[in-house]
């Protein structure tokens, strides 16, 4: 952890300064206060402060819909109190947190602060829950503030603390929850509105202590999966055990006493430039203007590139280098640094986009021969500078400590910001040297390097980036809507004219910027003005099963029932209530719905249902380390493949020759098996095995540590009682253990597949149509294998998968092909995929061969419900 060093002051006039006294009156007042503000006029980083010297005792969360914000703001606000990370100040994403019993402001992504209310539904640890950047309507954001209102109902209806335990035992009151919902760019209408409004009737008496233990079913669930609708019994109350606060649900009319505030100004203005016609390709366009902003405007001055995806990014990045090497004067060209960031970057790897390039000898660039992944890196000061890359963002045991600062436990390693690796003593002198060496034949010091930061929307609200006067927006994101059996669909579709704002506002928080878009002032016309909600677009199963869980769906635990901020279409929510059960992990008994053991286990676990059910299988069929390894890559949602031109044929050649017959997620988990292998004792490092392999190191450092915590956790709920019950009575597996000792493991994996995967399966179909057919759904939809799997059409006619290049668990050896139906023993005849990817046509992504018979078996009632 970093030492404190003298705060650093968030300069003078940010507009909220100015407008404490009346924001701190107005939430004394009222239970909600709706607060709207330029970007950057101090929001997320100023009123936690604010809220902390009026209440000192405060316990608050402030949650963000992205990670990367969460965690940069929150050393951000460290650093500006002059205090370690994870002391007053920390943060809790998925799979990393820094917080401690002392931690009193908690920055936090709004996914992690629903799993903690499915625990705490009273959220009863806080006094405040801030919810930053609302407008975006991602679905944990839009269900988060559903279920802050009603802790926020809940808690105003308890008796006034009384200091000590509560009745009976029961847990302290923690009094009146004060809820602030922030954006620049809210529907702040619809917001008053709701949360003034008290829950509709359903919700009255909803979370009694035995609604849980005796839940009633759902009409819709009832209708939807055609159980007779049951007479609703009443049970005597008494306490759910392990429940945090037992109280009765909100009474009727019991809307929140709702403040409004809006703080005026920004602190610099932003200049919008507009294209004259529509550009023909934005990636291309997009690393032109960055080399024309380069050439034509004065250092300092970074610039930021919004594009929509980690392989785009990358790509964008080996074309800017090899551009500028072409087209640029050698000085120019060297002075120009692209930069990745998006979310699955390791944390250093962003700290190196955010933070600012280090002072004084700093910013030279240099070949540091990362024993890792032979990156480049620039040079952090190697004398005197107290602060490097990564200090601020994640300091913890992957501090950098070349500068010669920093406790002694760490005082031999630094880390690698290309892959986020450490390298030890030796390595760093040999890159000290490299650095001195090639700085000296610079003539250019750190004010004249330029940073090229290339992001997903990850950098969209809340982050500054330090030094950014430039923003070139693409216009573009990507989408994750859901085809009508719950498989998710990817898309490349126009944002909003509320994100484009945000987008140009990250050029304005320094000093006066602009904003390039790739895009005619017609087009931005014709863009919607806010995003539109995912909660109407995205797969429900997660949320319906997380409020399920919570217990917050009224006395009939009807999920249509629950109070929220726009409600999705029922048939949506009855989809994912059919998917649910056939996952198992709702089950509809005697005419009741309720979370089975096996869905209280997949609520746990931090990845979609598909994965962690699958992985949960994996537990019965003794075979969790190849699922692990495959979720673990899948869900660190890099690129595993280098990018780029240039790597095309060697990454081709490496897919090749870890390919297994049987599909990508096999041939994942060799990936990354021979990785652990690499860089572990003995081993060849995983740098040198990246580079032989083309493979991205950076997608394979994160995808280990993703690894690490899943095991922990899928080790954790194996060894509970309820666990072992569910095994026992042989709910996930069908035959018994004998059969199960009989199969090669690569059978097991892709069974335990088919029982994660419930609707994201399609079928062969030959004759005229020729392509796989998606099963589940009401329309049939078509669509052929992407042409990065071991299963594309190409890769078949080249002879289909061969002998992993790192062997591993997965058995390829002994792996028999799967059914075929092109009568060579190559296309498989049924597959699950993880995603359905649409651009000029239809395409499944990671793809693995299955057996039908599996899929009748784990989710035939689900397929016949919904063929039906
Ligand atoms: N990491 C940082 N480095 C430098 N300056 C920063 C940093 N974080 C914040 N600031 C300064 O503080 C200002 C306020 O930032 P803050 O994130 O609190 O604004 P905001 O109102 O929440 O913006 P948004 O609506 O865009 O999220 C920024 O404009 C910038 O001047």
């Amino acid at each position: 952890m970093s030492t404190p060093s003298s705060p650093i002051h968030p300069g003078q006039g940010l507009p909220i300064l100015a407008h404490g006294p009346s924001i701190l009156g107005a939430l004394d007042r009222a239970d909600v206060l709706v607060l709207s503000g330029e970007t950057g006029s101090g929001k997320s980083t100023q009123l936690p402060q604010l809220l902390l010297a009026r209440h000192p005792d405060a316990v608050m969360a402030i949650s963000q819909p992205r990670r990367v914000a969460a965690t940069a703001v929150a050393a951000r606000v460290a650093a500006e109190r002059g205090e370690p990370l994870g002391g007053v100040v920390g943060y809790a994403v998925r799979f990393d947190e820094r917080c401690s019993p002392a931690t009193q402001v908690r920055y936090a992504t709004d996914g992690l602060m629903l799993r903690e209310a499915v625990g705490d539904p009273t959220l009863s640890r806080y006094t405040h829950v801030l919810l930053d950047e609302v407008h975006e309507r991602a679905l944990a954001t839009d269900v988060l503030v559903a279920v802050v209102k009603r802790a926020a109902i809940l808690r105003r209806q308890l008796p006034e603390p009384t200091g000590g335990e509560g009745a009976a035992g029961a847990p302290p009151n923690p009094g009146p929850l004060k809820v602030v919902l922030m954006s620049a760019t809210a529907d702040v209408e619809l917001l008053v509105r709701y949360f003034s409004t008290a829950p509709p009737p359903a919700g009255r008496d909803a979370p009694t202590a035995d609604a849980a233990a005796s839940p009633s079913p759902s009409a819709v669930a009832s209708e939807a999966l055609g159980v007779a609708s049951p007479v609703v019994k009443k049970k005597k109350k008494r306490p759910r055990p392990g429940s945090p606060l037992p109280v009765a649900a909100p009474p009727p009319g019991s809307g929140l006493a709702v403040a409004r505030h809006h703080v005026r100004g920004r602190q610099y203005p932003v200049t919008v430039l507009y294209a004259a016609d529509p550009v023909a390709d934005y990636l291309d366009a997009a690393v032109t203007a960055a080399l024309q902003v380069h050439v034509d405007q004065p250092v300092p001055g970074d610039i930021l590139v919004f594009l929509t995806g980690a392989d785009e990014i990358d790509a964008a990045v080996e074309l800017l280098r090899a551009r500028a090497g072409r087209l640029l004067e050698r000085s120019d060209a060297r002075s120009l640094l692209p930069l990745p960031l998006y979310a699955s970057l390791p944390p250093a790897a962003q700290a190196r986009a955010l933070l600012p390039l280090p002072p004084g000898k700093g910013g030279r660039r240099s070949a540091h021969g990362c024993r890792l992944c032979g990156g480049t890196e620039v040079v952090a000061p190697d004398g005197g500078g107290r602060q490097t890359m990564g200090d601020l963002v994640h300091d913890g045991a992957v501090r950098a400590s070349r500068s010669g600062g920093g406790a002694a436990a760490d005082a031999d390693t630094t880390t690698c910001s290309e892959c986020g690796g450490r390298v030890t003593a030796a390595s760093a002198a040999a890159f000290a040297a490299a650095a001195a060496t090639v700085s000296a034949g610079s003539s250019r010091g750190s004010s004249a390097v330029r940073k090229v930061i290339f992001s997903t929307n990850v950098a969209e609200t809340s982050v500054t980036i330090s030094g950014v006067r430039y923003v070139i927006d693409a216009g573009v994101a990507k989408s994750r809507t859901t085809t009508p059996s719950g498989a998710d669909i990817l898309r490349v579709a126009p944002i909003s004219r509320a994100a484009a704002a945000q987008r140009a506002g990250r050029a304005g928080r320094q000093a006066a910027g602009v904003a390039y878009r790739l895009y005619s002032e017609a087009a931005w016309a014709r863009m919607a003005p806010r995003p539109v909600a995912e909660l109407a677009s995205a797969d429900l199963a997660p949320t319906v099963l997380s409020l399920l869980a919570m217990r917050v769906c009224g006395p009939r635990n009807d999920p249509t029932a629950f109070d929220y901020l726009q409600p999705p279409k029922t048939a949506a929510v009855t989809a994912a209530l059919e998917r649910l059960v056939g996952l198992g992990a709702v089950a509809v008994t005697a005419g009741s719905l309720a979370v089975t053991p096996m869905g209280t286990a997949m609520a746990r676990l931090p990845v979609r249902p598909a994965h962690a059910r699958a992985l949960l299988e994996s537990v019965a069929l003794d075979v969790t380390a190849p699922l692990l390894s495959a979720v673990a890559l899948l869900a660190a949602d890099g690129a595993v493949w280098a990018a780029g031109a240039a790597a095309r044929a060697a990454a081709d050649a490496s897919r090749r020759a870890f390919a297994h017959p049987t599909g990508d997620h096999l041939t994942l988990a060799a990936v990354l098996d021979a990785y652990a292998a690499a860089a572990g004792e003995g081993g060849e490092g995983a740098g040198p095995f990246c580079k032989r392999h083309a493979l991205n190191a950076r997608t394979l450092a994160a995808a280990t540590s993703v690894r690490a915590q899943l095991a922990g956790l899928l080790d954790t709920i194996s060894r509970e009682p309820h666990w072992v019950g569910v095994a026992a009575a042989g709910g996930v597996l069908p035959g018994g253990a004998p059969a199960v000792a009989a199969m090669d493991p690569a059978e097991r994996v892709r069974r335990c597949l088919a029982a994660g995967y419930v609707g994201a399966a399609a079928s062969w179909r030959g004759g005229a149509v020729r392509a796989y057919v998606l099963l589940g759904g009401a329309k049939p939809m078509a669509a052929a294998v992407h042409p990065s799997s071991v299963l594309s059409a190409a890769a078949l006619a080249r002879g289909g998968g061969g002998t992993p290049a790192g062997g591993g668990a997965s058995g390829a050896a002994a792996a028999r092909r799967p059914a075929d139906d092109d009568g060579r023993g190559r296309r498989p005849r049924t597959v699950v995929f993880d995603e359905l990817v649409i651009t000029s046509k239809a395409y499944l992504r990671s793809v693995t061969a299955v057996e039908s018979g599996w899929l009748v078996e784990h989710g035939g009632d689900y397929y016949r419900s919904v063929q039906a």
